[in-house]
């Protein structure tokens, strides 16, 4: 990334980039060509609208109106919204400045973020009243509205760049399972952070079949049904691997190939953690930081993914308890996986 060549309101986003995404930010800014500038808005313009659903200071119809027009004011050179007290309300503060750099984008670009961001914004609005998740097929469509869209854009802009086989961008369903696969990760890890902020994203037809309310996990008293009903949900995420592997045996560009890969290894590796593992009910379990690092270090190639997936999916396999009421489904997608990998 040569920082020189860049104009004062494209260096400004990348300044937002790197406050708002961490350690993802260097993977982005590691992108070939026009992907760079593409995923570096588009990322931006996603971050907006999560910002804006995040915000609980908002009343619900101005949040939904904010929200359902923000794919039309990237057209708007003026719009702002100053009174979000999210952490990240800088890239609504100066949402100017993103969407100045979204418009000097190829208009292949700019018509799949304007698309994804109406999208998204409709989906998550469908959801937004704490419509909660009911049924395993809510908890896709809630998935598929936050992350598998994303997915989806993010394929239909490595096929316009060319530097990706146009198959990359048609294939929804696979993009989708890409999204599938991390969102569940993260909704399965963040139990504790989300409950507490009285958030339910665990979807009932799971829960209740080891509690009450949602709620009573935090009970060390529950822990046993807890550990239960987290293994059952492991193993649903788990069924979007073999999907996640054969999206990154079609990539074709190593920049892309790492962006795509680190997170799908971050997420198997985070599940690992997780599985039959107490603690999820206690803290935010999390990976490793060397652990982590040294995953983004290997997985730079299909092999090296696939061997990241194979000793992720044999140590599930190893651990399973005899006594858990998934652990047939839960060897089988394992097996599933030590076939592909
Ligand atoms: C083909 O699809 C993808 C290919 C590569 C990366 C992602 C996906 O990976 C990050 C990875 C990321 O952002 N990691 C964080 C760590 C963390 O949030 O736990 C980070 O490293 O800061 C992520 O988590 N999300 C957020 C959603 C899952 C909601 C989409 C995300 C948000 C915006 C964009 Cl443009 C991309 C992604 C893809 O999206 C599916």
């Amino acid at each position: 990334q040569d920082w020189t060549k860049l104009s004062p309101t494209l260096k400004r986003c990348y300044q937002f980039l790197v406050m708002t995404s961490r350690s993802f930010a260097s993977v982005i800014q590691a992108l070939d060509g026009e992907l760079r500038d593409a995923i570096c808005i588009f990322y931006l313009v996603l971050r907006a609208l999560d910002t804006l659903e995040d915000d609980m200071t908002i009343p619900v119809e101005e949040k939904t109106a904010l929200m359902k027009e923000l794919h039309e004011n990237l057209y708007n050179p003026e719009w702002k919204y100053r009174r979000s007290q999210e952490v990240d309300k800088i890239v609504l503060e100066e949402f100017p400045v993103i969407s100045a750099e979204f418009r000097n984008l190829d208009k292949s670009y700019r018509d799949v973020i304007q698309e994804i961001t109406k999208r998204m914004a409709d989906g998550m609005c469908k959801y937004l009243d704490c419509a909660d998740v009911n049924s395993f097929e809510d908890w896709n469509e809630y998935c598929h509205y936050v992350a598998g869209l994303v997915g989806i854009g993010l394929s239909r802009i490595f096929s316009a760049s060319k530097l990706e086989d146009e198959i990359v961008g048609e294939d929804e369903p696979l993009s989708n399972s890409m999204g599938l696969f991390l969102q569940k990760t993260n909704i399965i890890r963040d139990y504790l952070a989300d409950i507490q902020e009285g958030r339910k994203f665990w979807p009932k037809e799971a829960w209740s079949k080891f509690a009450k309310r949602l709620e009573d996990f935090q009970d060390a008293s529950n822990r046993d049904e807890a550990v239960r009903c987290l293994n059952f949900l492991i193993t649903n995420a788990l069924h979007h691997v073999p999907d996640a592997i054969k999206y990154l045996s079609r990539l074709r560009n190593q920049s892309v190939f790492n962006f795509c890969a680190i997170p799908q290894v971050m997420a198997i590796g985070t599940l690992a953690v997780c599985y039959n593992n107490p603690d999820v009910f206690t803290t935010v379990v999390k990976l490793r930081k060397g652990q982590a690092v040294y995953m983004m270090k290997r997985a730079v190639s299909l092999n090296a993914a696939k061997i990241i997936f194979h000793d992720f999916a044999a140590e599930i396999a190893k651990i399973a308890p005899k006594n858990d009421p998934t652990k047939d489904k839960t060897l089988q997608i394992c097996e599933t996986i030590l076939m592909l990998t």
